[in-house]
């Protein structure tokens, strides 16, 4: 199995992206449909997304998009400033603000009240606040919103790291979301890896990076 740190994902994606002329587009709808196909939709009918505005975010965008399509109750919780969005995130915003009118901004305290409430109503949740971008304490309302899902008990699924998860499992940056099933994409990631808490935890999906991208950094 290969094993990546920061550095090395986010290598292996620029190069697939810049040079390999992979959409970044194409990867996020990958990394959504992985998500979305290790959901037993038998059992989960109602979502709360939680996303912030990068890429990670991007991808529970995507598979909010990709659950209403097909009949899901969704609720979008955004945090973080939309102006500074990616441009992944916002192709799929513009398409789920089409789609449905349950989408929410929190900034306040307020608004994390009425999000800790609406959780009462939803049987899964989707963390999509940080992935590989995280390099900093969590904290403010992003370590209130981690706060509320971990306090919810609600069956939570993340996408890539959980949220606030040092990728490299060296730094602690205050709090991380306490996931039940983590989707990781394209490769395992070292510090899940080497945390017996999460390993057992994780499946890894392949979303289209070019083993071509993945041999230019990784010497087997
Ligand atoms: N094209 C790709 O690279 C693909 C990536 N995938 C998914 O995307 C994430 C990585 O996405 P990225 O946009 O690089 O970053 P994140 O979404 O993880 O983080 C978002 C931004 O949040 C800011 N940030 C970081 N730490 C904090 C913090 N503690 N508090 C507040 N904000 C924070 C940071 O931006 P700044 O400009 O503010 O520094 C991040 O950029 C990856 O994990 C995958 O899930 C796709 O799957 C495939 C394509
Ligand atoms: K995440």
């Amino acid at each position: 199995m290969i094993i990546v740190d920061r550095e090395t994902m986010k290598n292996i994606d620029a190069y697939a992206i810049n040079e390999l002329k992979i959409p970044s587009i194409c990867l996020v709808e990958r990394a959504s449909l992985a998500v979305l196909n290790n959901i037993n939709l038998d059992i989960r009918n109602s979502f709360g997304i939680v996303a912030s505005v990068g890429n990670n975010g991007a991808d529970g965008m995507a598979l909010a998009r990709n659950l209403l399509s097909i009949g899901k109750k969704v609720e979008i919780y955004i945090v973080g400033d939309i102006k500074k969005a990616s441009t992944d995130f916002l192709i799929n915003f513009e398409s789920c603000k089409k789609m449905t009118d349950k989408i929410f901004e929190i900034r306040t305290i307020d608004d994390i009240e009425f999000f800790k409430n609406n959780l009462e109503k939803i049987n899964t949740i989707i963390d999509a606040i940080f992935g590989t971008g995280l390099n900093r304490t969590v904290s403010g309302i992003y370590s209130y919103v981690i706060e509320i899902i971990n306090l919810s008990n609600i069956f939570t699924i993340s996408i890539d790291i959980p949220s606030g998860y040092d990728c490299d499992g060296e730094m602690d940056f205050g709090t991380y979301v306490d996931s039940d099933f983590i989707v990781s994409m394209q490769l395992m990631k070292k510090g899940l890896y080497y945390d017996t808490y999460f390993r057992d935890k994780i499946v890894v999906e392949d979303i289209g990076i070019a083993q071509k991208a993945i041999d230019k950094f990784i010497n087997i």
